[in-house]
């Protein structure tokens, strides 16, 4: 009997064995997105552009393709990389048509064996409209400006610290890694237990700061001194890769018998729970000045305002996605026109003419946001730092819906084909930006005034509004916008008017790893006191 019973398991094994190729074979063939050219392997499996996303060079490939292929690249069995930038518009529409998909379900957590997605994984856009109204007016421009205070105080910290380690007396010719203390860093734990990593003392302490009234400490301690940046880092290596096959998240993080890993957001989870206890037991007040509300006061009266769909967990989901989406996108667009500029002296001399030296006698350390605004040609390095080295730079994919997608080569997509833009690749297109799109030119926000009439110039303007895809489109385009530009102009309107910086080693480039979000290191620099 047992013998049988062998007999029969191996058949069956050699059946699937059999039964493999042939599905895939036959799904290759009868693909409708088969007419679509792309790499090899890509066309038959997701496992591609895994591989790609490990390598964090994901973005550079899928360029590098468009460049090959053209317009439409087939980059998974179901997956179409557009650069199209005219079909932004019909792809991340407001009736949110298109729909996100289980990319973003990576993001979610795991609760009690229930899924509880957030304002960025909620795929179905009557939820995501649910979960999203009791907050959208805190992020306005009028609903972050009340925040500026949080950030003045995280800013003027970092001053503070950049010049004890690096400008006085003690440590005059000290080499500062900007990266590390601006933006997306290498910030080492305080043990140096493990190597690398991590995360940016600013941007997180300025989010912890305007979201909880208390900064999370990097600034103050100057490491990793939780390890909650290298394991975010490790949790959105761990989004974006497995996001390209979402099965493997239902095995891994969403296992329903047993939870494998990998290590998710839980320490800044932690932080978000405690935080919220303590206001609610009224614990926090040598921190929180009520006549100083920040984004928990808000999120508070949210859940008194819309009892129905705001509770206590709500709460802390939009306290976790302020922190992890909210930190490091903004500290890699500071990071980028930084780098940028330092990288082109040209630039970092108008920004030094653009920008006054510091008024000692102002009795104020912090650039207002007013001021900062009112500065041409820093926004223009702002937007084309954007353009040039997006905060994210992957494929934002959606599905295609009933109707399907007509392209303007006269081929339809069909409904259920994924297909997305990269804002990357979309910032490169040359049609849009020129022939010099590779280059880094902030001028090109700004009206020639010898050879460009004010007309001409704003229908420029308008197409390349149109086709910036920075901080996403549509009814899922980013709630942080505002609060993250808020920081980004005050930092370096702030850094330029206080210091003189250069680069350490010119001739040295920086070192990006694309995790979704962009991370940045390798950005030496020396700082001294502006006269
Ligand atoms: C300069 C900084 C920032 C950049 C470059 C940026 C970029 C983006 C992009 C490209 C998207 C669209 C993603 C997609 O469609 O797949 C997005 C969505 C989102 N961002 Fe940002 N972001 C920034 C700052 C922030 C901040 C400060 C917060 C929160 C405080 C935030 C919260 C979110 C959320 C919640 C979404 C999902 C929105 C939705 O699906 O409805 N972002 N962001």
């Amino acid at each position: 009997m047992f013998g049988y019973g062998n007999k029969d398991a191996t058949l069956l094994g050699y059946a699937f064995l059999l039964a493999l190729p042939i599905w895939y074979l036959t799904t290759y063939l009868l693909s409708p997105l088969r007419c679509y050219p792309g790499p090899f392997l890509a066309g038959w499996t997701n496992l591609w552009r895994m591989l790609q996303v490990r390598q964090g060079k994901y973005h550079v490939v899928v360029h590098e393709l468009h460049k090959k292929y053209g317009a439409v690249v087939r980059i998974g069995p179901n997956v179409l990389d557009l650069d199209i930038p005219e079909l932004i518009k019909t792809i991340y529409n407001i009736k949110s048509e298109y729909l996100k998909t289980e990319f973003y379900h990576g993001s979610s957590v795991k609760d009690n064996g229930t899924i509880i997605y957030n304002v960025f994984s909620e795929c179905n856009p009557k939820s995501h409209a649910q979960m999203k109204r009791p907050i959208s007016k805190y992020y306005s421009l009028t609903g972050v400006l009340p925040l500026e205070s949080h950030i003045d105080d995280m800013i003027s910290y970092l001053c503070q610290r950049l010049e004890e380690n690096f400008i006085d007396p003690s440590n005059p010719t000290k080499t500062c890694e900007l990266a590390e203390w601006i933006a997306y860093c290498k910030l080492k734990p305080c043990t140096s237990s493990f190597p690398g990593l991590i995360g940016c003392p600013d941007t997180w302490d300025v989010v912890g700061n305007a979201t909880f009234s208390k900064p999370i400490g990097y600034l103050e301690k100057g490491c990793d001194f939780d390890e909650t940046l290298h394991i975010a880092n490790v949790a959105m290596d761990y989004f974006s890769l497995v996001g390209q096959m979402p099965i493997l998240d239902r095995l891994l993080d969403k296992n329903p018998i047993h939870r494998i890993g990998p290590p998710s957001f839980g320490t800044v989870a932690n932080i978000s729970v405690q935080h919220l206890i303590d206001r609610l037991q009224n614990k926090d007040t040598d921190c929180h000045d009520p006549n100083k509300p920040d984004f928990l006061d808000k999120f508070i009266e949210a859940k008194e305002k819309f009892p129905d769909v705001v509770d206590d967990t709500q709460i802390i989901s939009y306290l976790l996605l302020n922190m992890v989406a909210g930190a490091d996108t903004t500290s890699a667009t500071i990071n980028a026109a930084l780098y940028m500029s330092l990288k082109h002296p040209q630039v970092w001399e108008r920004l030094r003419t653009e920008v006054p030296a510091y008024d000692h006698t102002s009795g104020s350390t912090v650039v207002s946001y007013k001021s900062a605004k009112q500065f041409p040609y820093l926004d223009a390095v702002v937007r084309e730092s954007m353009r040039c080295h997006p905060g994210v730079a992957m494929l934002l994919e959606r599905y295609v819906p009933e109707g399907g997608l007509a392209l303007p080569d006269g081929s339809l997509v069909p409904a259920g084909s994924i297909v997305g833009m990269n804002p990357y690749v979309v910032g490169r297109h040359t049609s849009v930006w020129g022939e010099d799109a590779e280059d880094f030119r902030p001028e090109r926000w700004l009206r020639d005034e010898t050879r460009e009439t004010e007309d001409a110039f704003q229908e420029r303007l308008l197409s390349m509004n149109k086709a910036d895809l920075s901080f996403g489109g549509g009814s899922r385009s980013c709630i942080g916008k505002h609060f993250g530009l808020l920081e980004v102009y005050k930092v370096i309107a702030t850094l330029v008017s206080r210091y003189d910086i250069k680069l350490a080693h010119p001739e040295k480039d920086w070192m990006t790893h694309n995790s979704f979000f962009m991370r940045q290191t390798g950005i030496e620099v020396k700082l001294s006191r502006r006269r």
